[in-house]
């Protein structure tokens, strides 16, 4: 059987004035799966995330999200889209449960469907019983469970997340990069994992390593130990992106 495609990038270029720093970007992300984006500092993740959630806007090549061209249907694109960005969006003094009581009320749910859509994601995420209390005093690793709570209450088929674990003690990473893993297998969702941390990535993910705004790899992690000759996706990493390995 195909593939569902949950999340499109075709030809995708970019440039910040004069310097173009996405050139001709190509991959797809099914649905179900973990696909993470790697790639070294200045890469071009963000700046593709900016892309994807229309803060900027291309002028060259494509974005689908669930089939639907971001230009061309883009409330229907975005519907599709829940995100996690790198920098905490949370209100700090407010609880758990009113921080998503308050961002389901932005996206126009209704109260019952609000308290249903917390229960579920926050029960998925081991985070329910906790749903009283004040953001401020959870740790790190705590509040970004809250954040994917957060993005996944409209049912979205795609998620992005935007190097998450920064700032995270190891074991709250490792929670973090688990639940994440377990949403994507659980459903049917695609996941976009953007990092530059090589210990991120499970033996099943799809890897799409960039190098200064290029897809210089693409497939799955034994693929693409295959393809650089190296023993792991660390020496591959190096290889292709210092040209070491
Ligand atoms: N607002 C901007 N104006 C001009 N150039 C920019 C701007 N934002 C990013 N860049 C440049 O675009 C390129 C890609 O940057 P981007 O932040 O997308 O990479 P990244 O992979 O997310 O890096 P990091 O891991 O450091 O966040 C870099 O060369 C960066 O200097």
């Amino acid at each position: 059987m195909a593939e569902k495609l949950a999340l499109e990038i075709t030809n995708l270029n970019f440039s910040y004035g004069n310097k173009h720093v996405l050139h001709d970007l190509t991959f797809t992300v099914a649905a179900g799966q973990c696909c993470i984006l790697l790639g070294p500092n200045g890469a071009g993740k963000s700046t593709l995330f900016s892309l994807i959630t229309r803060l900027y806007a291309h002028k060259q090549g494509d974005i689908h999200l669930a089939g639907f061209n971001i230009h061309k249907q883009p409330l229907k694109a975005l519907a599709q889209l829940g995100v996690v960005f790198q920098q905490t969006t949370l209100d700090l003094d407010l609880s758990v449960q009113q921080n998503l009581r308050y961002h389901a009320a932005l996206q126009g749910m209704s109260r019952k469907k609000a308290n249903l859509g917390i229960q579920e994601q926050l029960e998925r995420l081991g985070m329910y019983e906790r749903r009283k209390e004040v953001v401020r005093q959870l740790n790190g690793g705590h509040r970004r469970r809250v954040e994917i709570a957060r993005a996944l209450m409209h049912k979205p088929g795609v998620l992005l997340l935007d190097e998450p674990t920064v700032g995270l003690d190891a074991p709250s990473r490792h929670a973090i990069v688990k639940h994440v893993h377990q949403l994507a297998q659980d459903g049917d969702l695609a996941v976009l994992w953007a990092t530059h941390l090589m210990d991120e990535i499970y033996a099943s993910d799809k890897v799409v390593l960039i190098h200064q705004g290029a897809v210089k790899a693409e497939g799955a992690v034994k693929d693409i130990i295959q393809q650089t000759q190296t023993d792991n996706i660390n020496d591959a990493f190096f290889k292709l992106t210092l040209g070491k390995g």
